[in-house]
């Protein structure tokens, strides 16, 4: 069974410090999870992730259920053993990635049909299918079936969305018999609108999920409203049960995720932007595979105490992208995964010192973000 227990509550913003106790291990929060899509966080082994740093990971019912199927996963005795990761592990609920990925899909209050990107296969998802593949894999955190809609979209589209995801919401709950093991997260809806975000928080509530999710952000929305809708929301969400903000990722929107009374954050940039060649650094963004470094044998990171940055040059990790060698994602995933997770536990003793905004302000000049 999933507890909450908060630690400290910051005296001049919203962020806090607490616990997260799952059947896996407790979770520090606020906590930045990386993502393993596919039953991997890209190029790591699951002793590196934790090697890193990292507490909980994310993987994805929506890829899961078309490859390999929840069958073989179940099979293979869950998620867990299948890809040989023991601390806690968090799936959404494949709605997101049904509307972002797939084709031809059609929505009805029963649920969604599409046609797989992978075969073009028909396929169905709903509440109760999300529920059952997400208990096949036995993760310990499921995510609500839910519709992420897009930005921008009138209020008229949005209203008739969030309602149907908080129907959807109740099929979940009603549906989902392993709660001792799984603990089922509602997802609070509603666009840029104040209103239907009040009606959504209140309504997901009123059914007691034992934690909440943020969705409908980090849409392409401007940072201003996104962090004006997200203050807003966290209002009305109780303060002792945890709150994941989904999708965001880059520092400045982990540190207005804490600010704003978030605990949980997830994202694939670590891993994602490192395949492209870029790293994430104390003083900004640095394009590791930029000829510029062909010379340059200084560390990654002067400041960093990561693998890599103890052990390779700039020059070395431009020269494995330049030819191509796989090294060169894994060194620059080591690196931005340490950065996140480092990142995370900065904010989280700043909080614990009473020091948050000051510690903001510090990373902000240092990274090179406009406050
Ligand atoms: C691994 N991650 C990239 C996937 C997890 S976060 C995906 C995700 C991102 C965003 N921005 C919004 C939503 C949303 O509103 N609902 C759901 N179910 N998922 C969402
Ligand atoms: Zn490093």
């Amino acid at each position: 069974m999933l507890e909450y227990k908060l630690i400290k509550k910051s005296k001049d913003t919203k962020a806090r410090v607490g616990e997260i106790k799952t059947n896996h291990g407790i979770i520090k929060t606020p906590v930045f999870m990386p993502v393993g899509t596919r039953a991997t966080v890209k190029t790591m082994t699951p002793e590196e992730v934790k090697d890193l740093g990292a507490q909980i990971i994310l993987s994805n019912t929506y890829h899961l259920f078309l490859r390999p199927g929840p069958e073989i996963i179940e099979k293979a005795g869950g998620l867990h053993k299948f890809m040989n990761w023991h601390g806690p592990i968090l799936t959404d609920s494949g709605g997101f990635q049904v509307f972002s990925l797939s084709a031809n899909r059609k929505i009805t209050e029963e649920g969604v049909t599409f046609r797989s990107h992978i075969d073009g296969s028909k396929q169905f998802l709903s509440p109760e299918v999300s529920i059952d593949v997400q208990n096949s894999l036995g993760s310990d955190i499921i995510m609500a079936f839910d519709e992420c809609a897009p930005y921008p979209a009138t209020y008229e589209y949005i209203e008739h969305s969030m309602n149907r995801t908080t129907r959807w919401a109740k099929r979940c709950k009603d549906h989902h018999k392993n709660t001792d093991n799984q603990a089922l997260f509602g997802i609070v809806q509603g666009g840029m609108y104040k209103d239907l975000r009040k009606k959504s928080a209140e309504d997901l509530v009123a059914m007691d999920f034992p934690g909440y999710a943020v969705g409908g952000l980090s849409v392409g929305e401007p940072k201003d409203i996104m962090v004006d809708i997200l203050d807003y929301t966290t209002d009305f969400l109780p303060e002792d049960k945890p709150r994941y903000l989904m999708g965001v990722g880059t520092p400045d929107y982990l540190f207005e995720a804490v600010e704003h009374g978030i605990d949980m954050a997830d994202c694939v940039l670590p891993t994602r932007i490192a395949r492209n060649g870029t790293a994430m650094t104390s003083v900004g963004r640095v394009i590791a595979k930029n000829g510029k470094y062909k010379e340059d044998f200084t560390s990654l990171d002067e400041n960093c105490d990561c693998y890599t940055c103890k052990n390779y040059t700039k020059a070395y990790i431009r020269h494995l992208f330049n030819v191509n060698e796989i090294l060169a994602y894994r060194l620059l995933s080591i690196h931005n995964i340490y950065f996140l997770t480092k990142l995370m536990e900065n904010i989280r003793n700043a909080i614990l010192e009473d020091r948050f905004l000051e510690y903001k302000k510090e990373f902000y000049e240092s990274y090179g973000y406009e406050d």
